[in-house]
């Protein structure tokens, strides 16, 4: 987690454009053992899952609500809330995909587009190969799903597929695990109407643009297509 009040680009976004979850000692506990290299892999499942499932609760939250007043047991009105809008998940082929469980367990139902991008792992350019969407996509949310933010590539190029689909931009809400100053700067400069959802701002990305101190290749790890 890095100290946000010395990159004051970062600042501007904080609590505007960029919901960062609770900083809270159980978070950290959950990080501890998904960062650790040695973790098992069913360890890393379990818990990146814990923690998919805060980031996707406070994604809901972004979303647009309408009163709906309802009556207790006791025959009382309680002015309550209900999602008021059509919604569906979108996950980035292949990391974004670990978050469907959990986006199904919250969201029963949900229809889930794909969008497939690989990140050269040369150049770490974003490739898009494939997309398949819900038809009227332009009427929903999105919840865009991808663990991983780190130059930005792969995030600009799936949200452009979306804005290309005639999903408004402030219609996006992108569900994340960890990011760098350099993802969150690229995507709010380019995407301002864009909510990021994330666990946690890392320092910075290294030579190789991956994210420090990180977590490695989430996808890898998670699938098990490190070995
Ligand atoms: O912000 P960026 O610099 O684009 O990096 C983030 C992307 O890199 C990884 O994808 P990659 O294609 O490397 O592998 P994956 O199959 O594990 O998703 C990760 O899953 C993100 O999609
Ligand atoms: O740190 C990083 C950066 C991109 N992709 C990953 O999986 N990890
Ligand atoms: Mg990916």
């Amino acid at each position: 987690m890095t100290d946000t009040t010395t990159t004051p680009s970062i600042q501007e976004y904080l609590g505007k454009n960029v919901h960062l979850l609770p900083q809270t000692r159980q978070l950290r506990a959950l990080h501890s053992i998904i960062r650790d290299r040695t973790a098992r892999r069913e360890d890393i499942v379990f818990y990146s899952r814990r923690i998919f499932r805060m980031l996707l609760e406070a994604g809901l939250n972004f979303l647009p609500f309408e009163s709906w007043e309802v009556e207790t047991p006791v025959g009382r009105k309680y002015d309550g809330l209900r999602f008021a809008s059509q919604l569906c998940g979108v996950s980035v082929i292949r990391a974004g995909e670990s978050m469907e469980a959990e986006l199904r367990e919250i969201c029963r139902s949900i229809r889930i587009g794909k969008i497939l991008i690989q990140r050269d792992k040369v150049t770490k350019l974003p490739r898009l190969y494939y997309s398949s969407l819900p038809n009227d996509i332009a009427r929903r949310h999105v919840l865009l799903m991808d663990p991983m933010l780190a130059t930005g590539g792969s995030a600009l190029a799936a949200i452009q597929v979306l804005l290309e689909r005639g999903v408004p931009e402030e219609n996006i809400v992108f569900i994340n695990l960890l990011t760098v100053p350099e993802g969150i700067t690229a995507l709010c400069k380019r995407h301002p109407k864009v909510k990021l959802v994330t666990s946690s701002i890392e320092e910075r990305l290294n030579e190789n643009a991956y994210m420090l101190p990180g977590i490695g290749d989430f996808g890898d790890r998670f699938f098990g297509t490190d070995t």
